[in-house]
C-alpha cells in the first residue's frame, strides 16, 4: 500500500515537473510545435509504453499534424489536411464529437475502419484521444497516446492526459493571442491589409533585392477622394464598411507579389516590386478602373461612388528608401488633388520647389493672420439704374515684408489646402463687420456688406451662429450682410453646408453666388437653395464689348437671375461701354474699376463724397 502511495507520488511529481517544462516553455514564447514537441518528448519520458501525438484543427475542421516526435513519419505525414467527421479514427472522431474517444483495439473498432490500413502497419494498435477546446465549444487541436498492443488507458495515463490537455489549452491560446498581438502589431483593423509596420519590412526586403538585381520598383500613394464626407455624412461604420470594400477591390487588381497597405484614414500604398514608373501608371489606371463601380451599401439600397486621387514615384530615382518614397508619392498625390481627383500623377521633382514655396507662404500667412498684419480692402457696389452705392465687397489684402503685395489668387489656395482658410475667412467676417459698425458710428453710410466665404468653411464650422454673433454684437440688420459663396459650395449636396445656407437665409442674411457662369452647367440649384444674388464673372464682362459670345451669355445669366427673382451684379466692369450694354441687358449692379477700386476703409468716405457729387 505504502509502495502503492509512493509510485503515485512521483508520478505526479513528475508530471508536476513536465508541467513546469511545459510552462515555462510557454512563458519564454517559443514556437506552439516545438512546445508540443517538449510535451510529447516529456510524456513518452514518463510513459514510454506510449507514442504521443498533436494534431492541430483547423476553422475548417481539417487535421494538421503539428508534434509527433514518435510517431513514424509516413503515418503522421499522411492524415495532413483530413477532415474530422463522426468516423474518422480517434483524433478526427474525439474533435468531431469534443469529446474524449478511447478506442482499446484499432484492428476492430468501427471508427478506424478507413485508417486501420494505415495504423496497422506501423505496431499503432490503440489510441486514447482528447479534444483540445478553447472557450465552450471551439476545437483547436487533439491530444493523442498510441499503444503498441490493444489496451486501455492505465490510471496513471488518465492523470497525465488531463494534465497535458491543460497544458495544451494554455500553450494554443496564448499561441492565439501571441497571432492576435503580431496580427494588430503589423495588420490594418479595419481592413486586414498590412499597416505601415509591415509595409516598412516589406519594402525593406524589397527595396534591397530591387538593389542587388538593379530591377526597378515602385510606390503608389492613393488618397480616396471626398472619403471625409461618407463619414461625416453616413457615420464611421458605413466609412468603414466602404474601407473594407475599396481595399478589397485594389487588392483584386494587383500582383500577389505586390504589396498593398493601409496607412490609415483613407490612405492607401500599393508597393510594386519590379515595376517601372511607366508601368506603374497603367497600374494605377487598373486601380481606379477598380473603383469605378458604384460600393453598394450593407442593409440599404443606397450605393457610394469613390474614386482616388494617386502619386506615382519610382525606386531609386525618386527616393532610395520607404519615408523618401512615401514624401515624393504624397507630393505626386497631391498635384492630382489639384489637377481635380479621380486622376494619377508622377512624381517630378519640380514639384518638391513648388510644395517648398507653398509651405513658406502657408508659414508666412500664419504669422501674418496672428500678428495682425493683414488688411482688408473694401469695393463699392453700385445699383445700374441710378449709380447709388448699394453696398461694398471686402477683399483681403496682405503686404508681406520680404514678398510684397500678395494676390489673394496665390495666399487663398494655399490657405484653403493647409485648412487655415477658417480662421482667415473669420477673421475677415469679423473684421469687416466691425469696420460697417465703425463707418455708421461715423455718419459714413454704407448700405451693405458682401464678404466671401470659403466651401470648406461651410462644412468646418458653424458660420451662421457666427455671422448671427458678430451682427448682434457690432447692431447690424441681417440684410445688411451678404455672403458670398462658390458655385462649388452649391453643387455640393451633402447636409451641413445645406443647413447652414438654410440659417443664413432664414436670418435674412444674403447669399450671392459668387463668379457664376465660371464652373458648372448645372442650374437646378438655383431653384432649391436659397440664393439671392448672381454675380457675373468678369471673364464674361472683359470683352463685352467685342465679343458677341460674352454678350449673349450674360444675358442668359442676367435672364436666368432676373427670371428666379435674384440680383445680378457684374463683375469687373472697366468701360463705360461695358456698364451701358449691362445696363440695357437689365443687370441689376456692377463692380469694378470704372467705379472704384478695393480701397482701405479710411478712403471710403472720400470716395463716396465725389461719387455722389459726380
Ligand atoms: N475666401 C476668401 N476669398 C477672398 C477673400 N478676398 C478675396 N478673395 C478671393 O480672392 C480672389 C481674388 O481676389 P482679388 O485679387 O481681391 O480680386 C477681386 C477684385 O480686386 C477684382 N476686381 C474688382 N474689380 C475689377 C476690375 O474692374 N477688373 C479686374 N481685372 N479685376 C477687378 O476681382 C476680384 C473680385 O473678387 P470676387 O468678387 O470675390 O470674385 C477672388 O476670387 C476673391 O473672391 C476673402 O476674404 N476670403
Amino acid at each position: 500500500m505504502r509502495e502503492q502511495h509512493a509510485t503515485r507520488t512521483d508520478e505526479q511529481a513528475s508530471i508536476d515537473h513536465l508541467q513546469r517544462d511545459v510552462l515555462e516553455a510557454v512563458a519564454l514564447g517559443r514556437p506552439l510545435a516545438a512546445v508540443m514537441d517538449l510535451l510529447c518528448r516529456g510524456v513518452e519520458a514518463l510513459a514510454p509504453e506510449v507514442i504521443c501525438s498533436v494534431l492541430s484543427v483547423d476553422e475548417e475542421g481539417r487535421v494538421h499534424p503539428l508534434a509527433a516526435p514518435s510517431l513514424p513519419t509516413s503515418f503522421s505525414g499522411a492524415l495532413e489536411g483530413f477532415s474530422i467527421g463522426p468516423q474518422a479514427g480517434s483524433c478526427g472522431t474525439a474533435a468531431w464529437r469534443r469529446q474524449p474517444v478511447e478506442v482499446t483495439d484499432i484492428a476492430s473498432d468501427p471508427l478506424w475502419a478507413d485508417f486501420r490500413d494505415l495504423a496497422l502497419p506501423h505496431g499503432l494498435a490503440a489510441c486514447w484521444s482528447t479534444p483540445i477546446l478553447l472557450g465552450a465549444d471551439q476545437v483547436v487541436a487533439t491530444f493523442a497516446l498510441y499503444y503498441r498492443e490493444p489496451r486501455g488507458a492505465a490510471p496513471f495515463h488518465r492523470r497525465m492526459v488531463q494534465a497535458c490537455a491543460q497544458l495544451c489549452q494554455i500553450a494554443f491560446m496564448h499561441d492565439r493571442h501571441q497571432r492576435e498581438i503580431e496580427r494588430l502589431a503589423y495588420f490594418d483593423g479595419v481592413t486586414g491589409l498590412p499597416n505601415r509596420t509591415l509595409l516598412a519590412d516589406r519594402a525593406r526586403q524589397a527595396l534591397l533585392l530591387a538593389l542587388r538585381t538593379e530591377s526597378p520598383a515602385a510606390l503608389l500613394l492613393l488618397d480616396i477622394d471626398r472619403f471625409k464626407t461618407v463619414n461625416d455624412s453616413l457615420g464611421h461604420a458605413v466609412g468603414d464598411q466602404v474601407l473594407k470594400h475599396i481595399s478589397r477591390r485594389l487588392s483584386g487588381a494587383l500582383r500577389d507579389s505586390d504589396t498593398l497597405a493601409r496607412l490609415g484614414g483613407d490612405e492607401f500604398v500599393a508597393l510594386l516590386p519590379g515595376c517601372t514608373v511607366e508601368d506603374a501608371m497603367h497600374v494605377a489606371d487598373k486601380l481606379r478602373q477598380a473603383l469605378e463601380a458604384p460600393i453598394p451599401l450593407d442593409g440599404s439600397h443606397a450605393r457610394v461612388q469613390m474614386t482616388a486621387s494617386i502619386g506615382v514615384c519610382g525606386f531609386p530615382k525618386d527616393g532610395q528608401d520607404l519615408d523618401q518614397l512615401l514624401k515624393n508619392a504624397d507630393i505626386a498625390m497631391y498635384e492630382a488633388k489639384r489637377a481635380g481627383r479621380d486622376c494619377a500623377r508622377f512624381f517630378l521633382h519640380a514639384m518638391n520647389q513648388a510644395l517648398d514655396e507653398r509651405l513658406d507662404i502657408e508659414a508666412a500667412l500664419r504669422h501674418a493672420l496672428s500678428n495682425q498684419l493683414l488688411q482688408l480692402h473694401f469695393q463699392p457696389k453700385i445699383r445700374l439704374s441710378d449709380r447709388r452705392l448699394v453696398g461694398v465687397e471686402a477683399l483681403l489684402r496682405w503686404h508681406d515684408a520680404e514678398r510684397g503685395w500678395v494676390p489673394p489668387d496665390r495666399f487663398i489656395p494655399v490657405a484653403e489646402e493647409s485648412g487655415l482658410i477658417n480662421a482667415l475667412d473669420a477673421w475677415v467676417l469679423e473684421q469687416s463687420c466691425a469696420q460697417l459698425a465703425r463707418w455708421r458710428a461715423q455718419g459714413v453710410e454704407v448700405p451693405g456688406l458682401s464678404v466671401n466665404v470659403s466651401p470648406q468653411r461651410f462644412h468646418q464650422d458653424d458660420v451662421a451662429a457666427h455671422a448671427r454673433a458678430l451682427l448682434a454684437r457690432h447692431g447690424l440688420a441681417a440684410s445688411d450682410l451678404t455672403l458670398e459663396v462658390t458655385e462649388r459650395l452649391m453643387l455640393d449636396d451633402t447636409s451641413r453646408p445645406r443647413a447652414q445656407l438654410q440659417q443664413l437665409h432664414e436670418m435674412g442674411v444674403g447669399v450671392s453666388v459668387d463668379d457664376f457662369g465660371t464652373g458648372y452647367s448645372s442650374l437646378s440649384y438655383l431653384k432649391r437653395l436659397p440664393v439671392t444674388e448672381l454675380k457675373l464673372d468678369k471673364s464674361f464682362v472683359r470683352e463685352l464689348e467685342q465679343d458677341a459670345d460674352d454678350r449673349a451669355l450674360s444675358s442668359a445669366v442676367i435672364g436666368i437671375g432676373r427670371s428666379l427673382g435674384l440680383t445680378v451684379v457684374a463683375e469687373g466692369v472697366e468701360t463705360a461701354g461695358q456698364r451701358d450694354l449691362l445696363l440695357k441687358m437689365g443687370c441689376d449692379a456692377a463692380q469694378g474699376w470704372l467705379f472704384g477700386r478695393p480701397m482701405a476703409p479710411e478712403a471710403l468716405p472720400a470716395w463716396m463724397a465725389t461719387h455722389d457729387a459726380a
